[in-house]
């Protein structure tokens, strides 16, 4: 069979990961989960004592950091210059300057290759989850999809997830959250967007199963049509 490459974008807890891990695990496809390079790059950024709110110090920098991303969709994995960073890239601190580290455009340059080069080498094909993945990292993608959900279920989905780790309520999530949102989607370089052909899931009233066999779906369709 060709390889395929599927594209998923949208905002934070709008089920990204989940499904597209389980597509790809369905699909016999491997995966990439682009945000976790952003926070990798960002918490090496935060350990080396860089200015993440200085644009000029992050972009002198961010060659630096060897940032690997495994491809399994059955055990993610990513590391930084040879250490595993998969428990540190998910902490509050990282998680409040990864906008700011990814709106810089070096960094975003540098990671956009990482990517490239990773769906390049895919063989069976690739499921690729960010938000900028249709619009710009991948604009030929085979399939694209675009999830989105009301900011209280992804705010729910979130502190449902941090309970017992990090405790937040739901109001600070949410508003981390939409403060995150604006970030993403109001930068300059490659922002948060739906490309013009991706096609829009509203997952709010939907359970994550449905989620995915919505875009396993879409990705059979496209193949049969082929
Ligand atoms: N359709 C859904 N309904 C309910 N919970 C969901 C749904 N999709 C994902 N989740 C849960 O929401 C949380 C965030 O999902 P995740 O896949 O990490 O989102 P994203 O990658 O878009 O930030 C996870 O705990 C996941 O299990
Ligand atoms: N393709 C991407 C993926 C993520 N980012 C940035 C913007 C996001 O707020 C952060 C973190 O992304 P991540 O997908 O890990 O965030 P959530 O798991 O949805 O909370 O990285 C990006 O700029 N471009």
């Amino acid at each position: 069979m060709e390889s395929v490459i599927v594209a998923i974008d949208g905002p934070s807890g709008t089920g990204k990961s989940s499904t597209s891990r389980a597509v790809a695990a369905e699909l016999g496809l491997s995966y990439l989960d682009t945000g976790a390079q952003y926070r990798a790059i960002t918490w090496w950024m935060l350990t080396n004592g860089i200015d993440v709110d200085d644009p000029g110090a992050v972009a002198a920098v961010c060659g630096k950091p060897a940032i690997e991303s495994g491809t399994d969709p059955l055990a993610p994995a990513i590391s930084v210059d040879g250490a595993d960073a998969a428990g540190p890239i998910r902490t509050r601190e990282v998680t409040s300057k990864v906008s700011a580290v990814s709106a810089v455009p070096e960094v975003r340059a540098r990671i956009t290759g990482l990517q490239r080069a990773i769906a390049a080498a895919a063989e069976k094909g690739i499921v690729v989850e960010g938000r900028d993945i249709g619009t710009t990292v991948l604009p030929a993608a085979d399939v694209k999809i675009f999830l989105t959900a009301s900011p209280e279920a992804r705010a729910a989905r979130r502190s449902g997830e941090l309970k017992g780790r990090e405790a937040a309520d739901l109001a600070s999530t949410r508003e981390a959250l939409i403060r995150r949102d604006a970030a993403d989607s109001g930068r300059k370089t490659s922002p948060l967007a739906k490309a013009d052909d991706a096609v829009e899931v509203d997952t709010t009233e939907l359970t994550l199963q449905q989620v995915i066999e919505c875009v396993v779906a879409l990705v059979e369709e496209k193949r049969a049509g082929r």
